[in-house]
């Protein structure tokens, strides 16, 4: 058997995750052309690398068919119900750090807060006959966020990409997103709430506890995370 790390077959994170990993004398690499999603592991034997989407790391985790994966909290959080169950968060890779936050049109200069968004949620209701819709990928996060809250009156619009433009496009009134810089909410018009903090994101190693660990792969394990740390 080989140890098997999943990592992100593309931009920023895959970029980010290779260099880490150089830095602690371990060099991930495509083994084929651009658009190959095949790899290799030098500098440690026994290291299988599967380069995959950084949305589907978590559940491959879950599932054990890889051992290792890196991926952001917050599709973690996102995909595994009950996460720390399935997967130990092994280190913090200090990159890839986000924000998962609500905003609202910039110019709605009443809502500031969640009790905002809750009244102009009822107010709007009543006025447009269906509920204020909300577009994001995060489901889980942002229908937990908002119920601890006890914002009701909405409905979640899914949007896969490009969500601060569904404001503008009129398909949502408001958006639950990943933000960085602050750039595209500025850019399209948006504002966090004051109080729409869901959840604070960064690329993260992270091991299944439930994929099976054979004594060499126990072995590879102890070895990998030593280099690691
Ligand atoms: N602007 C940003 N700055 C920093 N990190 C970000 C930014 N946007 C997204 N991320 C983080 O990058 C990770 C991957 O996000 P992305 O949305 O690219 O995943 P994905 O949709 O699964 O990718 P793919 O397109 O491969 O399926 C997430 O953990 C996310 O928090
Ligand atoms: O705060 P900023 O620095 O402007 O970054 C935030 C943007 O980055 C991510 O999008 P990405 O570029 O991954 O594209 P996507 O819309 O397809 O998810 C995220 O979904 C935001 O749209």
């Amino acid at each position: 058997m080989s140890l098997k790390l999943g990592v992100p077959s593309k931009g920023r994170l895959m970029e980010k995750t290779f260099s880490w990993f150089e830095k602690r004398g371990i060099t991930l690499s495509r083994s084929g052309s651009e658009r190959e999603y095949a790899g290799k592991v030098d500098g440690i034997d026994g290291v299988t690398l599967v380069l995959l989407s950084a949305g589907e790391i978590p559940r491959e985790l879950a599932s054990g068919r890889i051992h290792l994966g890196v991926t952001g909290t917050d599709l973690v959080h996102e995909k595994l119900p009950r996460w720390e169950q399935q997967v130990e968060q092994v280190s913090l890779l200090g990159f890839g750090q986000a924000d998962l936050i609500i905003a609202t049109p910039a110019c709605w200069v009443d809502v500031d807060s969640l009790d905002d968004l809750d009244a102009v949620a009822a107010a709007f209701r009543k006025t447009h006959g269906h509920r204020l819709r909300i577009a994001t990928k995060y489901h889980r996060l942002v229908r937990e966020f908002l119920s601890d809250a006890g914002v009701a009156d909405f409905t979640l619009v899914d949007s896969q990409g490009a969500t601060e433009g569904t404001v503008v496009n009129e398909t949502a009134e408001a958006i639950a997103d990943i933000t960085s810089t602050g750039e595209t909410l500025r850019a399209n018009h948006l504002k966090i709430l004051s109080d729409g903090l869901i959840l604070k994101s960064q690329a993260t190693l992270w091991r299944s506890r439930v994929a099976s660990y054979d004594t060499t792969d126990k072995q590879i394990l102890t070895e990998l995370l030593d280099r690691l740390s």
